[in-house]
């Protein structure tokens, strides 16, 4: 039996939590390594791991990859949850990509001072509803299937659903003009590896608490 993934990052959500995700969701257990001083961060740059230098690293089918959006790419595409064919892939591809962004901003705010984190935490629920959550219940909206693509469950759906939990978590009320991705929370929750990520206990990271940052400010020295 193939050796399982093996994932290297801080304790926390960050970059790593959507890849998390995209291997739960494909139903595929995996293995983590945290980063928790600098003395490791600095090993795996001189053993010569970290291609850029940075994390997440992912060690997987023999290969140890970074940068986080051609590893998500990889692992649709693995674990078949792409499009089926090209033109349904890029779609994919462009709608993963735009949650991303707006993941990143959240992510990015855990590591700012007090008040401008607020402010971006904020403004990052702004955009949530008023660029990207927008143009997702028109997606849905106007093709009137169960998913963002071909009908069929996707990395775009996952990633989807993260950024609605992440939100969700910053304004409970983030989905209230929002009923068809209301109903595709519920259908992607409900999808049995998905579900089992949701439950206590599972490998999905809290948000990111302030020992967690210090921690990875000790580890990257941001
Ligand atoms: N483009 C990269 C950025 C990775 C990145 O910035 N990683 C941070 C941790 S979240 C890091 O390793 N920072 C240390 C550094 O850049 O020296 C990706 O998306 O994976």
């Amino acid at each position: 039996m193939a050796a399982k993934p093996k994932l290297w990052y801080f304790h926390g959500r960050g970059r790593m939590e959507s890849i998390r995700w995209l291997l739960a969701a494909a139903g595929v257990e995996f293995e983590e390594e945290f980063l928790e001083t600098r003395e490791q961060y600095e090993k795996l740059q001189k053993d010569g791991r970290l291609l850029f230098g940075q994390v997440p690293l992912v060690e997987i089918d023999g290969m140890e990859l970074t940068q986080t959006r051609a590893i998500l790419s990889y692992l649709a595409a693995k674990y078949n949850l792409h499009g089926k064919d090209l033109k349904e892939t890029v779609r994919i591809d462009m709608y993963a990509d735009g949650t991303l962004d707006l993941m990143l901003m959240v992510a990015l705010a855990a590591f700012k001072p007090p008040e401008e984190k607020e402010e971006s935490l904020a403004l990052a629920v702004k955009k949530a509803k008023t660029r990207y959550f927008p143009v997702f219940e028109k997606i849905l909206k106007d093709h009137g299937e169960d998913f963002l693509v071909g009908n069929k469950f996707s990395w775009a759906d996952i990633q989807l659903l993260e950024a609605i939990l992440t939100m969700e978590e910053l304004d409970a009320s983030v989905l209230s003009d929002f009923p068809l991705l209301k109903a595709l929370k519920a259908r992607v929750s409900n999808i049995p590896a998905v579900k089992k990520f949701l439950q206590p206990g599972s490998q999905r990271k809290p948000p990111t608490d302030e020992k967690k940052i210090e921690e990875a400010r000790k580890v990257f020295k941001f």
